[in-house]
């Protein structure tokens, strides 16, 4: 979606224009939109697809929608900000429009357009209307294209027509249908050029047998101009959906508010883990990062750092403790030390791991930590990433019982080393080093994302962090 392939015509134009104010006020209010507290500079149309014609009842328009939001500039700095900044978030939005809403969807209203060519029109998120959404499961089964929309599927897989859709309710960063509970369409929200990593990883690992995803059934990606067909766009993904699996997250708090151990689980999930690390470094491209390759590492890591200490104060004391970890990191690389990198999860800890009543657990949502660029995401990096993103998950559902009980974080993050050697061979506590950077650069994004989103959970990274600034590992006493 560069610069280019944004070719509006005067209709896309015209229509945009006539939703201009009702979007303004209603995608701020959104959790999936990503430019919370910046106001909206204007909206350029990305590509717009009629998936269903505006004809009675209800038409379904399909938006690609660029939001350029100007930049207010940090305290003291003149930056206009980078690029990709510069050009805006694109979102995906799927709309309904209709003469006039019944009762049950008036929660899903946008607004009613005064003027312009859906002038007389209401309009709405077309998600929570069950004929809508039943259509667009439609859609995706059928593979073929639709505008610059591709739709794509598994032939093996029998997905059947008329399952009932509903909303999932939960907070998610994208949208979700669940359709009969037998399949979950996953529709990516904010959109970026290039391979979605959560539509690639999963096919390569279903593609290489590993029971350990919930394969993609169907899917579908938008086709723009400038991009070569393979690195198109993801937009929309389904997959099965297992009904009667619970997550990491809330079934560890269970365990733990009945002062049960989880050992047993995250032994589990250590050789879930390894085995979808293997699955991916069977796949995909693996490389050896030796000096410079772990300097590079080393100095993104800080880097992270200095700018996650700028936005939040209450680091700052403990940066210098923390690039120490980087430092030897770097030392070790200097010193002939080597280690493989790989396509890995990227944003692993509980909530992305789901546990059938059967005891296997699959894992989910394998985008990547959302605001890092997508060129970053993809890249290959030590599996020590998601293990360290699984410990720090540990050392949070511990935080969540007063007086914390870290033993029971201790004991999980060993078993889940211990699981992780079962599969590997190798327990990732040989590296410690390697470790404890990642725990670092992870427990420093979580600072970030906390202060950003949930400013009540603060000192829970920021406890790691102190542990972590002393030269510990998040295991140590508090
Ligand atoms: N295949 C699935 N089966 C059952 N539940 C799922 C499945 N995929 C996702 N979910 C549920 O949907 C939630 C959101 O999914 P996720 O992929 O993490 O979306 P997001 O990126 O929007 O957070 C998960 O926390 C989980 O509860
Ligand atoms: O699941 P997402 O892709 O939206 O991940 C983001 O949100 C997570 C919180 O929902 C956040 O995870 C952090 O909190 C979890 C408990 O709620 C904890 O288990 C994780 O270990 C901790 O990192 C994640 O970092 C963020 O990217």
């Amino acid at each position: 979606m560069s610069e280019a392939v944004t070719r509006p015509t005067a209709h896309t134009t015209a229509l945009l224009t006539s939703l201009d104010p009702l979007l303004r006020e209603w995608l701020p209010r959104q959790r999936w939109f990503a430019g919370k507290g910046r106001p909206i500079g204007s909206f350029e149309p990305v590509a717009v697809t009629e998936l269903l014609p505006r004809s009675a009842p209800s038409g379904l328009l399909h938006l690609l929608l660029r939001v350029r939001q100007p930049l207010v500039p940090a305290q003291g700095t003149a930056s206009d900000g980078t690029p990709a900044e510069r050009a805006g978030d694109c979102y995906q939005l799927l709309l309904g429009v209709r003469r006039t809403l019944p009762p049950q969807l008036a929660p899903a209203l946008i607004g009613h357009v005064t003027e312009g060519p859906l002038a007389g029109q209401t309009v709405y998120e077309a998600l929570h209307d069950p004929r809508l959404a039943a259509l667009l499961l439609e859609r995706v089964r059928i593979p073929g294209r639709h505008g610059v929309l591709r739709f794509e599927r598994d032939p093996g897989v029998d997905i059947p027509s008329g399952l009932t859709p509903r909303p999932l309710a939960a907070e998610q960063s994208n949208s979700s249908l669940v359709y009969g509970d037998t399949f979950i369409l996953k529709l990516f929200r904010r959109v970026v050029p290039g391979v979605n990593p959560d539509l690639e990883l999963p096919l390569h690992l279903a593609r290489q047998g590993c029971g350990r995803v919930p394969a993609p059934a169907a899917w579908f990606l938008a086709d723009l101009a400038d991009e070569p067909a393979d690195e198109a766009c993801g937009l929309g993904v389904l997959q099965p959906y297992l009904a009667a699996a619970e997550d990491g997250w809330e079934l560890a708090l269970r365990m733990l508010a009945k002062g049960e151990a989880f050992t047993g689980e995250a032994r589990a999930l250590g050789r879930a883990t390894a085995e979808v690390h293997a699955s991916l470094a069977a796949a995909l491209p693996t490389v050896t990062l030796g000096r410079v390759q772990v300097e590079v590492m080393a100095d993104a890591m800080a880097r992270r750092l200095t700018a996650a200490a700028q936005a939040v104060p209450a680091l700052r004391p403990y940066a210098p403790g923390l690039l120490t970890a980087y430092e030897a990191l770097a030392d070790l690389g200097g010193e002939g030390q080597s280690w493989t990198a790989q396509r890995v999860h990227g944003d692993l800890h509980l909530g992305q791991c789901l546990r059938s009543p059967d005891g296997h657990w699959s894992l989910i949502d394998f985008e990547g930590e959302p605001a890092r660029p997508l060129a970053e995401r993809r890249m290959p990096q030590p599996p020590a990433r998601d293990v360290a993103g699984m410990l720090r998950s540990f050392d949070y559902a511990a935080a969540t019982r007063e007086p914390w009980t870290q033993e029971w974080a201790t004991d999980c993050r060993a078993a889940f080393c211990v699981g992780y050697a079962d599969v590997s061979g190798r327990d990732p506590r040989t590296d410690p080093v390697l470790l404890r950077a990642h725990e670092t650069d992870k427990a420093v994004y979580e600072v970030l994302y906390e202060a950003r989103h949930r400013p009540d959970w603060l000192p829970v990274p920021l406890a790691a962090v102190r542990r972590l600034a002393d030269g510990g590992s998040a295991d140590a006493a508090h």
